[in-house]
């Protein structure tokens, strides 16, 4: 006999994890199901071990900042087979302590991979589950490429296990992932390559800041590579030859390690979906504002695996998840609200943006006060010996609020939420300035940048 659950949960990453949590809270009878261990990819293969590893390399670049400033560095290395173990220390926790707190709120945690064998069940090693609703978080996966030899890159996750790190890396795009890595790469002594085929790398950043980063890179050792195409890769006996094409030209590479950062798709793969009339495309799950299956109302889909308009990011994850939660409890249909959501690229020193891109803001005809300033000479940077710091500050001139933010700088990754939250709450940057911060913050510096 199959047992009706109000509500399935398929992915037990952030997304999924806020869900069950919140409807098992209001007495739902709640599954969540993983293929993999607990914790999903922010938590396991994501945010939290990428900024464990970055640690080591800020406290190198940290250090190397102050040469000749009363830091002699002397040979201050990494050493990466005790920094992974540091990463194990928090990552090898979290699939028992998530599904024990999974459990410890009633919710039935399951193991295995999930497929839809009719529009309200599943079946989950040969067993069949039913449900009242089903949540899809199942998060994404790399993209597929298609170059010959695209079977010899590492991706992601291999990247944050390599038991030792070679000298020669070359990163395949030039997002979130070939950055934050190559820059932790950087300060454990390799040479990283970043090859992008678009002329613009970081293209969700603002462009001036995403300069700077690369000029930063470029002193800590960084190649990055623009408009170049990879042809093919090819195992070496020492590595593997990389064939580039740029403009015409060819010419190849020879490295020891191929890392996949061309982006990520919605993780749909197995799911079964056209059996459930749940439709689906390349950006994932077709839902409504509110989350719901455009085709299929018994379900929702949240995070990665959804297409909706917030950006593949734990923030949006939890709150998609949460939101899902609540409209499947109350059959209501509130939409999420994806303003004033900040995020960063934890590169050393971090870039960040909240809000619009100056390029958008005029594009849709707004008056914007563009403030720049470059603040690599001011008291908070001088002070560690940063060199590349610039904070861009878009404020609507008829408001007089802010509808774009944009900072590269340490410490920037926090101050970047103080201006998301005046965007949520629609302060004027008078209201900002009236503000008295502790000092000296990075938060002191905000009515200078305002
Ligand atoms: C290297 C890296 C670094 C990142 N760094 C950051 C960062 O610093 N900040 C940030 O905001 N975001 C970051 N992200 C993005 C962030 O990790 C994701 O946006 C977030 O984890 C998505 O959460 P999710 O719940 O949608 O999916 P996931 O956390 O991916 O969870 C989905 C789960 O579903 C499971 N699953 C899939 N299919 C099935 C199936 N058929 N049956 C059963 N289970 C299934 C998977 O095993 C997985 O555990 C990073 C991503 C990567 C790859
Ligand atoms: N700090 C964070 O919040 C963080 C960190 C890592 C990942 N993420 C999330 O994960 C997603 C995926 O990250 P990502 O870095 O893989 O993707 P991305 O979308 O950030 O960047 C992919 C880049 O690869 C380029 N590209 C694509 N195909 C290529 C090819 N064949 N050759 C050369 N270049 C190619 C694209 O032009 C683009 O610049 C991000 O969009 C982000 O949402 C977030």
């Amino acid at each position: 006999m199959t047992k009706q659950h109000d509500l399935i949960v398929i992915g037990a990453g952030m997304a999924g994890v806020s869900a069950a949590d919140k409807c098992a809270a209001r007495g739902w009878d709640v599954a969540i199901v993983d293929a993999l261990p607990y914790g999903g990819t922010c938590a396991l293969r994501g945010c939290d071990p990428k900024k464990i590893l970055r640690r080591g390399a800020e406290i190198i670049d940290s250090a190397r900042l102050m040469r000749g400033k009363g830091i002699d560095v002397g040979d201050l290395t990494i050493n990466w087979a005790d920094l992974m173990k540091h990463k194990h220390g928090f990552t090898d926790e979290v699939p028992q302590n998530m599904e024990d707190g999974l459990t410890g709120n009633g919710v039935t945690t399951l193991h295995g991979e999930a497929r839809f064998t009719d529009k309200n069940r599943i079946e989950i090693n040969g067993t069949t589950y039913e449900a009242a609703h089903f949540l899809i978080a199942t998060g994404a996966r790399p993209r597929p490429l298609e170059f010959p030899g695209h079977e010899h890159l590492i991706d992601s996750t291999d990247f944050l296990n390599l038991p030792a790190l070679p000298p020669r890396i070359l990163f395949v795009g030039g997002g979130f992932i070939s950055f934050e890595f190559a820059h932790i790469a950087a300060r454990a002594g390799s040479s990283p390559v970043i090859i992008d085929r678009g002329s613009h790398p970081l293209k969700a950043f603002d462009p001036d800041l995403v300069e700077l980063l690369i000029t930063r890179g470029t002193d800590a050792g960084i190649e990055v590579r623009r408009s170049t195409t990879i042809t093919a890769v090819e195992p070496t006996r020492s590595g593997y030859q990389v064939s580039l094409e740029s403009s015409g030209r060819t010419e190849t590479m020879e490295v020891d390690l191929v890392v996949h950062g061309a982006g990520r798709i919605p993780e749909l793969s197995g799911l079964d979906l056209d059996v459930a009339s749940i439709a689906w495309g390349e950006q994932g799950v077709r839902v409504a504002g509110h989350l719901q299956s455009t085709t299929n109302p018994a379900v929702y889909a949240a995070g990665d695996s959804a297409d909706t308009p917030g950006m593949p990011l734990t923030p949006i994850a939890v709150s998609e998840g949460k939101v899902a939660a609540s409209n499947m409890l109350k059959a209501t249909t509130t939409v999420p609200d994806y303003t004033g959501v900040p995020t960063a690229v934890f590169t050393i020193p971090e870039l960040t943006r909240v809000g619009l891109l100056e390029q958008d803001a005029k594009d849709q005809g707004l008056d914007v006060d563009v403030r720049y300033n470059d603040t690599s000479g001011w008291y908070s940077n001088y002070r560690i010996g940063e060199t590349a710091a610039a904070a861009k500050i878009l404020i609507d001139r008829a408001s007089d609020q802010i509808v774009g933010a944009h900072l590269l700088g340490p410490e920037y990754g926090e101050l970047v939420n103080l201006l998301g939250l005046a965007i949520k709450l629609n302060l004027t940057t008078r209201q900002l300035k009236s503000m008295t911060a502790a000092y000296p913050t990075a938060g002191s510096d905000l009515g200078s940048m305002l």
